[in-house]
């Protein structure tokens, strides 16, 4: 690839999609002048559903592969990767975007709930490997260093967004089991040679049935298992609903179905099915005849309902509306319309869910479309203890002032499928009572569990080179921005003693003269940087890949007012560069206002920071020195894009997204027409600078008129390519002075 520099920009879903539509052509014709190609490779959710079943379609409706394609890529050092958020599943959603395939005349197979035969299961087996976080976990060969920019501290300094105040009376607060959950169960073990394991269930009639053969595990990799309790967990749940409904708080359900796509939904199924437990029970036949599945959510029976006898459909309402009288109050996604936070198990993911709630003053929105204190439940000990904490620290000291608050970037251990993010293949519903033993190659039990049917265990691997490229990369960090750094580690969890001591053995590998670093449990290190944060200082959060995800949302959400601000780079472990856009997701809320208003409010901020260090990496990688000059105006750009405050608005009049990436191309183009590195560069920038600067009024104008109405894309997971291009390049005159570039 040296020879003709390549940045693959990844096509992906919902807002990112529509926002590259817009943002992409720009970055072609300026990288274009450098030599570098700008290619695109399709990892939407369509895009992935299409590329699996080309025996179901026509020649001229096959597409590749492009998610292994980037995956090999990224194992190499030429990967040079444009990430932008994708839809991760729920089993609803794969389902609506297969009928949308449908319609649009792609012979897709149904997705098979409960498949019948051979045939059927193939089939499941092929959507299943698209479901929940299919992409992410491909890519990242690396681990992850995800910050708040100087620039962008700055601004959100200089332009502090609105926080929820917090009272000393709120009654808020996170809820979570005391036993016989992943965090009390888990067992480590470091693997001293290379071989592989088994996982074994013994029922109790002794029958031994093989649940994953051939594991390859590495010499020094950590691995662990843990096990959730079916029935502790529901009684949990029980015990959280009348608390809930006697302290007169919301009930809300924070879980990482997509993420944890065995695990999570089985969870969410059985508070599902512990909240509606009257109505479920009374109707158990028809709808288990009807299909329902609560790890759906209860949005699923209610997508059922048609399918059945309009008595039986009044009746089982009527239950749901009885029920709700003995319930707490659930918390709301759109509670105009009547959508719960206990519907679909992708619309509350608790990266991004938690921090709403504690920007919202530790509140979440009830039936009424008001915000009031919640019982926010998050049944694993592993990780929701840093919650509360928070909630902890706001009710005492109020809420955070983004205009004189530190900061908390991450390092985070994320390569080769780490840790819980990598464990799917691993989990297990489990189907009798027994024992589950993982096994060496010599029979060997390494680990084991007493489980009762329903149960879910789990085995997560954590290789070593990994772990030796994240201490390397903490102490990097924190050398190169004189910061301390904390790695979140619970030395009380067997996993977490397993990477202290590695941790404390490869922190030797390096100079740390003059550096803090400590360890501390995540509840103290949560306590200990909110601390440092109140008093205006930064601390390096150095954490596995769970925290990495929640902690790169919290900290962003509360410092900027979102994750779309943050600069997140994946140095690859072979040399290569992933450049995440933001840290966050797809927005589908912002999909829904732009077919509406034919406005869009994405902030492709997190797009532009990746471009330039994605294009500095090429630089460096290539020695192609222009691409160094436009590395170094993009930087010039993006701090001129701050300080001018061209983000989105958020209402119909003022400049959304695609004004917003005028603004950037207008400011690039400046600083590339004054910069001196290059003279043939400033020649060719120099006029675009000048027709893109005399014709500001005009371009934004033509960007302005097209809002207010109503706007056609032809789909929602598989839009019309075309008119997605025409709606987001409305103005005519933006468009002819990029094409003379
Ligand atoms: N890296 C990835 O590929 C990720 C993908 N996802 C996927 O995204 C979807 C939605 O997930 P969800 O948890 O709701 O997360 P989102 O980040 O999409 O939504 C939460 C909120 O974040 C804000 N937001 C995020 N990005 C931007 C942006 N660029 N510009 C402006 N606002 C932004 C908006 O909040 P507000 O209006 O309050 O500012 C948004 O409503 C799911 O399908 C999920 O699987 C989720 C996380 C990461
Ligand atoms: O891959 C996903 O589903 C979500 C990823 C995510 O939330 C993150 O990495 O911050
Ligand atoms: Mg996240």
């Amino acid at each position: 690839m040296s020879n003709a520099p390549t940045i693959l920009y990844t096509l992906t879903d919902e807002a990112p999609f529509l926002a590259t539509a817009s943002l992409l052509p720009i970055v072609q014709a300026y990288a274009g002048t450098a030599g570098i190609a700008v290619d695109t490779r399709d990892i939407s959710l369509a895009g992935r559903i299409l590329s699996q079943f080309p025996d179901f379609l026509r020649d001229d409706q096959k597409i590749g592969d492009h998610l292994a394609e980037l995956g090999q890529l990224a194992t190499t050092p030429d990967a040079n990767i444009i990430k932008l958020p994708n839809v991760s599943a729920s089993v609803p959603q794969l389902k609506a975007a297969i009928i949308e395939l449908q319609k649009q005349g792609y012979a897709l197979p149904d997705y098979p709930e409960e498949p019948k035969d051979e045939r059927e299961n193939e089939i499941k087996a092929r959507y299943d490997r698209i479901k929940g976080s299919a992409v992410n976990p491909v890519l990242r060969e690396g681990n992850s260093d995800r910050r708040a920019p100087a620039s962008v501290k700055a601004y959100a300094r200089k332009h502090p967004h609105k926080m929820g105040a917090w009272s000393g009376d709120s009654v808020s607060h996170v809820s979570h089991m005391a036993s016989g959950d992943f965090y009390g169960s888990e067992q480590s073990k470091v693997i001293d040679k290379a071989g592989t394991v088994s996982i074994e269930l013994t029922g109790q009639d002794g029958r031994r049935n093989m649940l994953k053969t051939n594991i390859k595990v590495q010499a020094g990799e950590v691995i662990d298992a843990a096990a959730m309790s079916a029935k502790a967990l529901s009684r949990f749940v029980d015990t959280q609903i009348d608390d809930a409904l006697a302290k007169g708080v919301l009930f809300s359900l924070h879980l990482k179905a997509t993420m944890m796509k065995v695990s999570d939904p089985i969870m969410f199924g059985i508070v599902v099915s512990r909240f509606y437990r009257d109505t479920i029970a009374k109707h158990a036949d028809v709808l288990a005849q009807a299909g329902f599945d609560a790890n759906n959510g209860i949005g699923d029976l209610y997508a059922r309902l048609p399918s059945l006898p309009p008595e039986t459909v009044a009746a089982i309402e009527a239950d749901i509306a009885d029920e709700y009288t003995r319930r707490p109050g659930v918390a709301m996604v759109n509670s105009d319309k009547g959508i719960t936070n206990l519907h679909v198990p992708s619309d509350v993911i608790v990266d991004a869910s938690m921090p709403a709630m504690i920007r919202d003053s530790g509140r979440m929105w009830n039936t009424d479309g008001k915000l009031q204190d919640t019982k926010a439940v998050i049944p694993d000990r592993c990780y929701a203890g840093i919650y509360q904490a928070v909630v902890d620290d706001c009710r005492t000291h109020g809420a955070f002032d983004p205009a004189t608050m530190g900061s908390v970037p991450n390092v985070g251990l994320m390569a080769q499928k780490a840790e819980e993010y990598g464990s799917h293949d691993k989990t297990f519903q489990i189907p009798a009572d027994g024992v589950v033993r993982v096994l060496d190659e010599a029979g060997h039990v390494l680990m084991e569990h007493k489980v009762e049917a329903g149960d879910i265990w789990r085995m997560c691997q954590t290789k070593d080179a990994p772990i030796q490229d994240w201490v390397k990369l903490t102490v990097n960090r924190a050398r190169l921005s004189h910061t301390p750094a904390v790695f979140w580690l619970d030395s009380q969890r067997a996993h977490d003693a397993n990477v202290i001591a590695k941790v404390e053995r490869y922190l030797k590998d390096h100079d740390t003269n003059g550096l803090d670093i400590r360890i501390m449990a995540p509840v103290d290190a949560m306590k200990h940087s909110l601390a440092r944060i109140r008093q205006g200082q930064d601390t390096i959060s150095v954490t596995g890949n769970v925290l990495r995800d929640y902690l790169t949302d919290l900290f962003p959400i509360m410092e900027l007012g979102t994750s779309a601000k943050m600069l997140s780079v994946v140095p690859l472990m072979n040399g290569g560069g992933l450049f995440e856009t933001g840290a966050g997701g797809s927005a589908p809320k912002h999909v829904q206002q732009f077919v509406q208003e034919n406005y869009l409010r994405w902030d492709s901020l997190g797009e532009f920071l990746a471009l330039a260090a994605s294009l500095e990496h090429l630089s460096e990688h290539t020695g192609n020195a222009r691409a160094k000059v436009l590395a170094d105006t993009l930087d010039t750009a993006n701090a001129k894009f701050l300080d001018t405050d061209k983000s989105p608005s958020r209402k119909v009049g003022g400049i959304d997204n695609r004004g917003s990436h005028f603004y950037l191309a207008m400011y690039w183009a400046q600083a590339l027409a004054a910069q001196d590195a290059d003279a043939a560069l400033k020649a060719k920038f120099a006029p675009l600078a000048e027709a893109l600067t005399g014709n500001e009024a005009k371009i934004v104008e033509e960007l302005v008129a097209v809002q207010g109405k109503p706007v056609e894309i032809g789909g929602y997971y598989h839009p019309d390519m075309d008119l997605v291009s025409k709606a987001m390049r409305p103005s005519a005159t933006l468009n002819a002075a990029l094409a003379a570039l």
